[in-house]
């Protein structure tokens, strides 16, 4: 098989919350006379992302409850294979890491593998930083830190967020930790796809100096020993305005090593699915899907940080189901 059949990979990183789910819905509209197939590593036990993909299902895989940089390696291997015999049915395959994946052991395959290069070339690792968060999360752990070494392409996401002068500063600090990256920037609205796609990691590593490019391809494996997930799963209807209440009191005052919520929430007398996310202390309500006539309408709700208190978490969230007076 000659190389040049390889299916091009597209890696996306970035902390927990940066907006990796919200810019592969942009890239796969952005990209929607080619196919792609997409895989999706979620870090806690109840797959969410998935759900919030826009994507034909037969084109999407969900690798769920660890994290592919350092436990689902077998899994990975396997789903690479699988895909590779339907390759006729798509275009580039798109990975969505965890938000505390080291890039460099998801790309490890793709790298120094025996085979995988054969079959699939990774063209870029993109790293969204969270323009908003950055500077919490680099001082506060070690994994944002990796992902912005690692990347090629640093995107500075959610600037409608931020001002400008805070923008500048942010692609400053990021040049200071990664400055053979390419830095971009942009939001939900607006991300610069054409220049993304422009970008290839070839010829940024051609472009680095021998030690530098022999440092980016180090395998650093870790368990991510101090972030743990905690994953609930309810039949009871909640009540919104009791869950939104609490969970800012709870976010704002009671977990402040809590970096990342994402829920879909079954709401009292709502036929649509309400989803729930955090980034740090930031509360976003939507609505989703409705819910489908023959499923259970359970709600899912998944808590990503350190020093979680599982019996803490439940009571707060019984307290918010609906209750009639
Ligand atoms: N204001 C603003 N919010 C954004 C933007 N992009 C994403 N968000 C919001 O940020 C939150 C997290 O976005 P996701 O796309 O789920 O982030 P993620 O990186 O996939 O999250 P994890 O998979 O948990 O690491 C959601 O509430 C999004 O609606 C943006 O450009 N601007």
């Amino acid at each position: 098989m000659s190389v040049t059949a390889a299916k091009p990979v597209t890696i996306i990183t970035g902390f927990l919350g940066a907006g990796k789910t919200t810019f592969l819905n942009g890239l796969i509209a952005y990209k929607n006379t080619e196919k792609l197939a997409v895989i999706e590593n979620e870090f806690g036990l109840e797959g969410i992302d998935g759900q919030l993909v826009i994507c034909a299902d037969d084109k999407l895989f969900e690798l769920s409850n660890g994290c592919l940089c350092c436990t689902l390696n077998e899994d990975f291997y396997s789903l690479l294979e699988v895909l590779w015999e339907g390759r006729e049915g798509f275009d580039e395959l798109v990975i969505e890491t965890t938000g505390i994946a080291n890039p460099a052991s998801v790309a490890a395959p793709f790298l120094t593998n025996a085979n995988v290069p054969y079959y699939y070339k990774l063209k870029r690792v993109i790293c969204l930083v969270d323009a908003r968060n950055i500077e919490q999360q680099l001082r506060e752990t070690d994994e944002a830190r990796n992902q912005i070494s690692f990347s090629d392409i640093l995107l500075i996401t959610k600037t409608d967020m931020v001002t400008a002068e805070q923008l500048a500063y942010i692609g400053k600090l990021l040049k200071g930790i990664n400055p053979l990256a390419v830095v971009l920037s942009g939001h939900r609205e607006c991300y610069p796809f054409a220049e993304i796609y422009q970008t290839s990691r070839n010829a940024i590593v051609e472009a680095k100096s021998p030690k530098v490019a022999n440092r980016t391809f180090t395998l650093q494996h870790h368990q991510h020993e101090d972030l743990v997930s905690l994953s609930f799963n309810f039949n009871e209807p909640f009540d919104l305005q009791l869950l939104s209440h609490r969970l800012t009191v709870f976010l704002n005052f009671q977990a402040k090593d809590v970096y990342r919520v994402k829920g879909i929430f079954n709401i009292h007398e709502q036929s649509q699915k309400i989803i729930i996310q955090s980034v740090m202390q930031d509360l976003a309500v939507a609505a989703g899907d409705i819910w489908a006539e023959d499923t259970e309408r359970n709600s899912r709700i998944v808590f990503i940080g350190k020093n979680l208190n599982p019996a803490g978490f439940e009571k707060m969230l019984r307290q918010c189901f609906y209750r009639h007076i």
